[in-house]
């Protein structure tokens, strides 16, 4: 790596989207946490469908945002609009300025408790995790193969979802089943979303003016997927997802918690087979299986309008963050805050002032004229009285996955 090289790339692809940022490293304040280092941020959206959209900020140009839209076949096809994009600013992947390539990688297994330089060893193991991370592994493997491809000479690393989880303890990872199956197939809890709450628990403990270390925070992570998790002084003891991202919350697209029967009903009694049990719990339920809609701002507009089933998915959906709530508080004995955060959890004051309300004898309540606040900045949503913090604690996976490359390439 050259002494001028301080810029990380991240790619942080997903199952239909690929979100980037381009940082400068060298920025005091973007090693400590603020967005000041970022010189280039996009979203390709809809890959693989017939319009796929890319919007490409070049901060660094001050330049304004540019949007287009076209087919974007699939993900290689995606990075390498997105290298044009980059290349048209004059922060191209090319440049001698680039330090390192940081990738979201969703699926880590065990065996992944921290950042990894890539090699064809961690590949052919991120590989062999397909099957627990189908939507997710084989687009961080494309944007692997293809930023390799651009840049062989350049550092690749990869920042696990489950790392940050791997800390739970055994009565918390490790489901009722037989223990010689469950070992002989791996099968346990390895939890996801993992660079997120890292990130937000400890921004949520600064926020309270504490160390992590002597806080304990339930961690809402509500996005298109969405988990929770139970921080105990900064270590993650619980967490909603499991072997897969499936299980716990209700998310845009996938159920989570169901009784296992019923996917031994569907084949026997409807029918189905796994590939379409598969894709029914993944892609047909959760939000969009109960109204038809996935994204919260429209099911917010369809319950305006009086719409009952809208009403109902909302309320499923907030019914089980609730049941989160009260079991995390549990497994923390004592809890100091509740974080919201991602899309739904930045953005949907009603979800939190539904999340949290009627919780007020576990010390938790939402002051409406704070909730009503939008900020890109984490901040308090509950009264003064309120023994439990209730925040809002924007996610910056990108950045957190920038700063943990770059502190491995300079070890
Ligand atoms: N202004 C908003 N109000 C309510 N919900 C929003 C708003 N903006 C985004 N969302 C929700 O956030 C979701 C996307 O969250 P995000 O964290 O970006 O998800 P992912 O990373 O899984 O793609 C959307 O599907 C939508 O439900
Ligand atoms: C693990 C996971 O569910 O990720 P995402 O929310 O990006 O789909
Ligand atoms: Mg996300």
């Amino acid at each position: 790596m050259s002494a001028t090289a301080t810029r990380v790339l991240v790619l942080n692809s997903g199952s239909s989207s690929v979100k980037y940022q381009l940082l400068d490293m060298s920025d005091t304040e973007s090693k400590s946490g603020s967005a000041a280092g970022r010189l280039a941020v996009g979203l390709v959206e809809r890959i693989g469908e017939e319009t796929s959209r890319l919007a490409h900020t070049p901060l660094a140009t001050g330049g304004a945002k540019r949007e287009t839209e076209g087919p974007i076949a699939d993900h290689e096809a995606a990075l390498k609009a997105v290298a044009a994009e980059l290349t048209a600013d004059g922060l191209g992947l090319d440049s001698p300025e680039l330090a390192a390539i940081g990738h979201r990688v969703v699926h880590g297994g065990l065996k992944f408790t921290a950042p990894t330089v890539i090699d064809e060893a961690v590949l052919e193991e991120i590989e062999r995790l397909v099957p627990v991370a189908p939507l997710h592994n084989p687009a961080n493997i494309t944007g692997i193969r293809t930023a390799q491809a651009l840049r062989p000479d350049l550092p690749q690393v990869a920042v696990f979802d489950t790392a940050f989880h791997t800390t739970m303890p055994e009565y918390a990872a490790r489901y009722a089943i037989d223990v010689e199956t469950a070992d002989a197939h791996r099968i346990r809890r390895y939890g996801f979303h993992g660079t997120s709450h890292a990130y937000v628990s400890r921004k949520t403990a600064e926020l309270l003016g504490k160390a992590p270390e002597e806080v304990n925070v339930i961690v809402l992570h509500l996005g298109n997927g969405a988990s929770a998790s139970a921080v105990a002084g900064g270590r993650c003891v619980d967490t909603s997802m499991g072997l897969t991202p499936l299980e716990g919350l209700v998310m845009g697209t996938r159920s989570g918690d169901i009784d296992p029967a019923v996917t031994f009903h569907l084949k026997r009694v409807a029918g189905m087979d796994e590939d379409e049990v598969d894709v029914l719990l993944n892609k047909k339920s959760g939000l969009i299986g109960l109204c038809g809609d996935n994204d919260m701002r429209e099911i917010r507009r369809r319950i305006d309008e009086g719409d009952e089933r809208a009403r109902l998915a909302f309320d499923i959906y907030i019914h089980r963050l609730k049941k989160y709530i009260g079991a995390y508080s549990a497994v923390l004995g004592k809890v100091d805050a509740v974080a919201f955060t991602a899309g739904v959890g930045e953005n949907a004051a009603p979800v939190r002032e539904a999340a949290i309300a009627g919780l007020e004898e576990m010390g938790m309540a939402v002051d409406a004229a704070r909730n009503a606040v939008r900020s890109d900045e984490p901040r308090l949503i509950s009264p003064d009285y309120a023994r439990v913090a209730v925040a809002v604690v924007p996610t910056d996976e990108e950045l957190e996955i920038a700063q943990q490359t770059y502190a491995l390439v300079n070890a």
